[in-house]
């Protein structure tokens, strides 16, 4: 009776779930913009601030960051109307020296792909593969683009040879003058530091480069700085008071340019009809350099295809965290209802608001509660300005304290109190009524690295539980707040499927034990093969499979990329997942915090036997329920012939059908098959080997008893 119990339950679970997705994937939708037809019907084009953050130097090598800055500078777009804001929550003089000296690189290469119309604006991307010769066939043939492109390529060879050399020393570079502020400083203790790099003063040229400024927002050991989220809302109040453009740009550092025409894409849709109610326009996530098939199911390009496009068909995309343009008014807490007050009254949450109450919602600073009454209203900040003007106030507003008392974090801004501080922050704004849309670019918007390696996708994947599984149980959850927000019901389930992640790993754990269970404790949760029942869930697997794996290779996919994705979304689910919904408990307990763990950007291979499709591994707890897995799945099925005299006629004790679905979870975790014989980064450590065999025989002794 038990096993079936439990069957049925994960049973009615994964049908619950399936019911969502299918909501989610119900109707797609698509846009077409016509980015050449933009500037016609909107010939004064709004401003943009564009953020990029930053916050480890090893973990993100400045060369990186400094080819998403420079993709930025270089987009196609009035050069006046930019300005690029780089957060660094590092506090790194070596990233600070690789973005001053990308800044005088980005001199000639802005003016260069805006002559030639170079269509990859990463130099390390444009300059990938071919070895001295320019590969843009337009101009092949023509004398001045080769001198030029030649010149081009050796500046940016002499850039990436500074950036190595400062690597290398301790010190990147002598701490006088403008580096003076990083001397002692510690990375957890120190005062805000704002520099502005480039500032243009001339308009409508070819020449001009957008304006670029360094922040690193203060930080004391006492004070918590909530990871990407507290970063995000420093960038937007330090612009606020010193460019406030009314659509601000957000990118992760490894989240370059891909398309240039991208900021016109958007505003085609942020300025476009009825669009008024589109809070912000979410690009997939793209990635480049990765292995081939998604072996580490981190890719996601058939859940942007058929999930993505199908959501936006409901309420909108949710907010991924990089590549998305923003309207500021919305991020400064306007409801869709406030939009008809705006040009005469500044209205947040529904109400009129005077100074005073402005102030208690954006904090104590007199150019701040300026800047933002003007946003609220809808005006355009004044154009140009001069920088240096607001840099009181800018490290003012970059203070830890800034937010003491405010409704930063909590009713605008970026949201706080989840390490998936995107899915939160946009949560909170479907919350009030606004749609949002993802738009999928050909050439794609923006490309990423997506982490490779067991190790480090394991981690990614856990942080994404457990910050989904913190929204779930929080107080913007779409489960409580039923009545007092303005979520669509289809956009509700939509944003269920994802806060479910954490919570799926239990009875997707409990489902693949569930089979070597059975064959230990010869009970069985399936009809006998004889059975004509057998055939209905033999039909629901062939079907479910089938079905998943034509949508891959409709899109282009192969068989490998959906074996493999299927394959990693039971791997997740039942490891990273798994912990990530435990560490959410230790937090709910008093036990512990959580924690934004920044991922590993590096996609140099380290090493000839680098085999980037094949797992890894490390020490790391996220390998034990797996390897637990593997061994009792192995032991069940060793234990097999020993026990039992004829198994395949399924007369008495284990059925086929429990045998069949145990050599299928085997099947799925083969990775760890393999990895309990190998050595190296490819074989589990005996450490957690032992550990798992230790809870493989605790679970043994259950089904004895
Ligand atoms: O204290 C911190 C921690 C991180 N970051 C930045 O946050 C970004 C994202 O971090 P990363 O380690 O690359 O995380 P990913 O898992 O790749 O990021 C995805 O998931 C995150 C939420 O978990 C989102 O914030 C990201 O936008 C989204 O791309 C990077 O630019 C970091 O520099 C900070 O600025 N400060
Ligand atoms: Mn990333």
């Amino acid at each position: 009776m038990f096993p079936w119990l439990l069957a049925f339950s994960c049973e009615s679970w994964f049908t619950l779930y399936w019911g969502i997705i299918v909501n989610c994937k119900w109707n797609p939708v698509d846009f077409k913009t016509y980015p050449e037809n933009v500037d016609k019907r909107f010939p004064d084009l709004p401003n943009v601030d564009m953020f990029v953050t930053t916050a480890d130097p090893v973990l993100e090598p400045p060369i990186i960051t400094v080819n998403t800055i420079l993709s930025l500078l270089a987009v196609d777009y009035p050069a006046e109307k930019l300005a690029c804001y780089v957060s660094d929550d590092g506090c790194s003089p070596l990233t600070f020296y690789s973005v001053v000296e990308a800044s005088k690189f980005a001199k000639l290469w802005v003016p260069f792909c805006k002559k030639y119309n170079i269509q990859v604006r990463a130099p390390f991307r444009y300059f990938l593969g071919d070895s001295d010769q320019p590969s843009n066939a337009n101009y092949k043939a023509n004398s001045e683009f080769q001198q030029d492109w030649l010149k081009m390529k050796a500046e940016y060879e002499v850039l990436t040879r500074k950036i190595e050399e400062a690597a290398r020393k301790p010190i990147p570079c002598d701490l006088t003058g403008e580096f003076a502020d990083f001397s002692d400083v510690e990375r957890r203790n120190h005062s805000t530091i704002v520099k502005i790099i480039l500032e243009h003063k001339e308009i409508n040229s070819d020449h001009v480069v957008p304006d670029l400024v360094y922040v690193s927002r203060e930080k004391r050991p006492k004070q918590p700085h909530n990871y990407k989220a507290g970063a995000m809302n420093v960038l937007g109040r330090v612009s606020g008071v010193m460019t406030n453009a009314p659509f601000m740009l957000n990118v992760d550092c490894d989240m370059f340019v891909n398309n240039p025409q991208v900021v016109r894409h958007a505003m085609c849709q942020l300025l476009g009809c009825p669009s008024e109610e589109i809070a912000f326009v979410q690009y997939p996530q793209v990635f480049y350099g990765s292995p081939r098939d998604d072996p580490y199911g981190n890719q996601f390009v058939a859940v942007f295809h058929y999930i993505g496009r199908g959501i936006t068909g409901t309420q909108g995309y949710f907010y991924a965290g990089t590549g998305c343009f923003h309207r500021r008014k919305v991020i400064y807490g306007l409801w869709p209802d406030d939009v008809d007050e705006a040009p005469k009254h500044t209205s947040i949450n529904g109400k009129l608001v005077d100074e005073t109450a402005l102030r208690k919602e954006f904090g104590n600073c007199e150019e701040f509660i300026n800047s933002a009454a003007q946003a609220l209203k809808g005006k355009q900040g004044a154009f140009p300005k001069n920088l240096s003007n607001s840099l009181e106030a800018a490290c003012e507003v970059a203070s830890c304290n800034y937010e003491h008392g405010t409704s930063w974090g909590t009713k605008l801004g970026w949201i706080y109190g989840s390490t998936a501080e995107d899915l939160h922050t946009g949560l909170v704004i479907h919350n009030k009524g606004w749609n949002s849309t993802l738009h999928a670019l050909e050439p794609p918007a923006f490309m990423g690295c997506a982490p490779s390696g067991g190790p480090e996708a394991m981690t990614q994947q856990k942080r994404w539980a457990t910050g989904l599984s913190e929204i779930l149980i929080g107080k913007n959850s779409p489960i409580f707040s039923t009545m007092t927000t303005n979520l669509q019901f289809r956009m509700r389930l939509a944003y269920l499927w994802i806060l479910l992640w954490g919570l799926r790993s239990v009875p997707e754990l409990l489902y693949a034990t569930l089979p070597a269970y059975c064959i230990l404790t010869n009970s069985r949760f399936l009809p006998k093969v004889e059975e004509g029942a057998i055939w209905i869930p033999i039909a629901i697997f062939v079907t479910y499979n089938l079905h998943n794996l034509r949508e891959y290779l409709k899109i282009g996919l192969s068989v490998r990329a959906w074996w493999n994705n299927m394959r990693m979304g039971r791997i997740a689910a039942t490891s990273a997942f798994l912990l990530g919904l435990f560490s959410v408990i230790l937090k709910l307990l008093g036990i512990s915090e959580t924690v934004f763990e920044v991922t590993q950007k590096d996609q140099s291979s380290d090493g000839d036997d680098n085999n980037p499709t094949k797992f890894t591994f490390n020490k790391s707890a996220l390998f034990v329920p797996g390897t637990t897995l593997v061994l009792l799945h192995l032991i069940s099925l060793l234990a097999l012939p020993l026990r039992l005299q004829s198994p395949f006629r399924g007369v008495q004790g284990v059925g086929l059908g429990e045998l069949f679905c145990s050599l299928w979870v085997m099947l799925c975790f083969r990775p760890f098959l393999t990895g309990l014989f190998e050595k190296g980064k490819y074989g589990i450590p005996s450490s957690t080997i032992f550990k798992s065999a230790a809870l493989a025989t605790l679970f043994i002794h259950f089904c004895r008893s």
